[in-house]
């Protein structure tokens, strides 16, 4: 048979020799990464490595100065996060000060609009369908809820929660839009022990029964051992290297990278 594909997951992510300069400083230098559908990778790396800035250019909060991204095979270099969102691929974003004085329910429920950037105007006009779409969102929110145990604190304030439920509710958000990709910014942050596990769980969950790829930028290790499928680890704007977590643990210019970052 011609046009045959070899089997096996494809790459829902790839980005090809990305670089973004701050002035003269080369922050993120020909950058590239491939991850593949089912899979948790993590992006480890001492401090200023340019994990952040990367992941700002993968979702499109910032653009490259050179370089490819391409998603779900469509090129979206220059897309927009609301864009990319629509096309599967959302980030977790830090509950502001004007989401944290709604609940936790009120949350979830303008989460679409939040990821999507949709402007809902035209729609009250058309109050039935206002109607229908809400209904479908809370449907949706109450199963969510369930999904990342916030279920018992729906109605508390974002800003009560503790570091851990916040971390859960954020992942929880978008879990409102459907997705491919879900790119996770330190979930790990704040996060107790009992929580962590809770969290750990639900992206386990999340990619084995709902299909879900995750990109996560984390420095906690228990976290991203216990987690990721395949490890890519940056140092001075670029990769470093690339493998399974025991792979890079013993890597001396993993450990070396490491020490200089601490030095
Ligand atoms: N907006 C900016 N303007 C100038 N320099 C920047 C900007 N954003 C990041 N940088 C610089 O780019 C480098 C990479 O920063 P980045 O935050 O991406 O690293 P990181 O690996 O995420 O670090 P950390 O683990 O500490 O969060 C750092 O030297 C940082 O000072």
């Amino acid at each position: 048979m011609t046009g045959s594909q070899p089997a096996g997951p494809r790459p829902i992510i790839e980005a090809t020799e990305v670089s973004r300069n701050f002035g003269a400083f080369v922050a993120v230098d020909r950058m590239s990464i491939s991850v593949r559908e089912g899979e948790i990778v993590g992006l480890i790396g001492p401090n200023g490595a340019g994990k952040s800035t990367f992941f700002n250019l993968l979702s499109g909060v910032m653009r490259p100065s050179r370089g490819r991204v391409v998603f779900d095979g469509a090129d979206i270099t220059k897309l927009s996060p609301s864009k990319r969102a629509r096309l599967g691929m959302l980030r977790t974003f830090q509950l502001s000060r004007e989401f944290s004085r709604m609940t936790v329910l009120e949350n979830l429920l303008v989460a679409p609009q939040v990821q999507l950037g949709e402007d809902l105007l035209p729609l009250f006009t058309r109050r039935r369908e206002v109607d229908e779409i809400e209904r479908r969102h809370f449907d949706r929110a109450k199963e969510v809820l369930a999904i990342a145990k916030l279920e018992h604190v729906e109605n508390n304030r974002a800003s009560d929660l503790s570091g851990g439920q916040k971390k859960l509710l954020e992942l929880a958000r978008t879990l409102m839009v459907d997705s491919k990709l879900i790119l996770l910014d330190e979930p790990g942050a704040g996060v107790n022990p009992a929580l962590m596990k809770t969290l750990s769980d639900m992206i386990q969950m999340l990619r084995n029964d709902h299909g879900k790829t995750f990109l996560i930028v984390e420095h906690d290790m228990d976290l991203i051992a216990s987690l990721c499928t395949s490890v890519t680890v940056m140092a001075e704007g670029r990769t470093l290297v690339s493998g399974s977590f025991d792979e890079i643990r013993q890597n001396r210019q993993v450990l070396d990278a490491y020490l200089g970052g601490a030095a």
